[in-house]
């Protein structure tokens, strides 16, 4: 099949996002499209892929993502953006209710966070703690505390994002303990009913620092849903006020964040790049795996300066 498809990133997160409305494929062929086009050594490269789906009564759209391994998770909150910025473009609006896999998100577009960089606003929630919410095999909500059984004895906070994630608040960031920390996770042990999100974050003033470990994926430039994730842990833990704006830096960038708390619903909302880069179409066979040649037909290289000048 020839597929048509929009690179792109949400902080350094990156993607081939696929008009999906008219695309009938089972989950079986998505996700063997998500490992043809995420593979760094094949013709394209990303982190997974979005697809843009139709609304229905209650949502303008329908989001999806597929993750590099192939596996559907429940939400990708850098993949939002950019989808939210392709519903917004394919029906004239700037704000939306979106359906996503077991949930839903408002989205916004935002002021631009710089000159040229493409903003939305999405809040997401209510944030879960519950064990079972989150498939961690344990009897009670871990907030900042050991989890019997994880190979490491940092303190860790639980949450579902819906997707699950596993927080742990750092003096420095040590990328080879989350790295071996997120490959134990990806082995599916049994303490862990769907593998896990691993975050370690850093509290900078009344900022964070967050590196991110993705189910699914592999250490990442950055995380939407585990950024999220830790402004809520970090109000939760009380590192800092809910209620409040941060910035939460990461490797690929940063984004704005504002966790409410329980007063706010335990609602999350993040302000952050959505930045298309290049338009390409490709021709593949999800039934064999096999990609044919790649052919860029857009080039948005001032996005993607826009965005460069802007992180830097
Ligand atoms: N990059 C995403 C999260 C994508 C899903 C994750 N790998 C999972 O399996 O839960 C984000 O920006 O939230």
């Amino acid at each position: 099949m020839e597929l048509h498809f929009t690179k792109c990133h949400g902080s350094g997160n990156d993607f081939c996002l696929i008009d999906a409305g008219d695309l009938h494929l089972d989950d079986a062929s998505w996700g063997r499209i998500a490992q043809i086009l995420s593979d760094r050594a094949g013709p394209v490269g990303a982190d997974g892929i979005l697809l843009l789906t139709r609304g229905d009564e209650l949502s303008a759209f329908g989001f999806r993502v597929f993750n590099s391994d192939g596996s559907e998770p429940e939400t990708c909150l850098n993949g939002l953006r950019c989808v939210a910025r392709a519903g917004f473009e394919a029906l004239g609006v700037d704000a939306a209710r979106v359906r996503l896999k077991t949930s839903d998100a408002q989205v916004a577009r935002e002021a631009d966070l710089a000159k040229g960089v493409y903003t939305v606003r999405e809040t997401v929630g209510p944030v879960a703690i519950d064990p079972a919410a989150v498939g961690v095999r344990v009897a009670g909500p871990v907030v900042d505390a050991a989890i019997a059984g994880v190979p490491s004895d940092r303190a860790f906070t639980a949450l579902a994002m819906p997707n699950p994630h596993l927080i742990a608040f750092v003096d420095r960031v040590d990328v080879d303990e989350l790295v071996a920390l997120g490959q134990w996770c990806e082995a599916g042990p049994e303490l862990l009913v769907d593998r896990a999100n691993v975050s370690f974050v850093e509290v900078r003033g009344s900022d964070l620092f967050v590196q991110t470990f993705e189910r699914g994926v592999g250490l990442t430039d950055a995380c939407g849903s585990a950024m999220a994730a830790s402004a809520h842990a970090a109000g939760l833990t009380g590192r800092l006020p809910f209620g409040q704006w941060l910035t939460v830096f990461n490797p690929g960038g940063r984004v704005r964040a504002r966790a409410e708390g329980p007063v706010g619903g335990d609602a999350v909302t993040i302000a952050g790049n959505a930045t298309f880069e290049w338009d390409g179409v490709v021709e593949l066979d999800p039934a064999t795996g096999a990609a044919g040649e790649l052919r860029i037909v857009r080039r948005r290289d001032d996005e993607v300066a826009a965005w460069e000048a802007a992180r830097a």
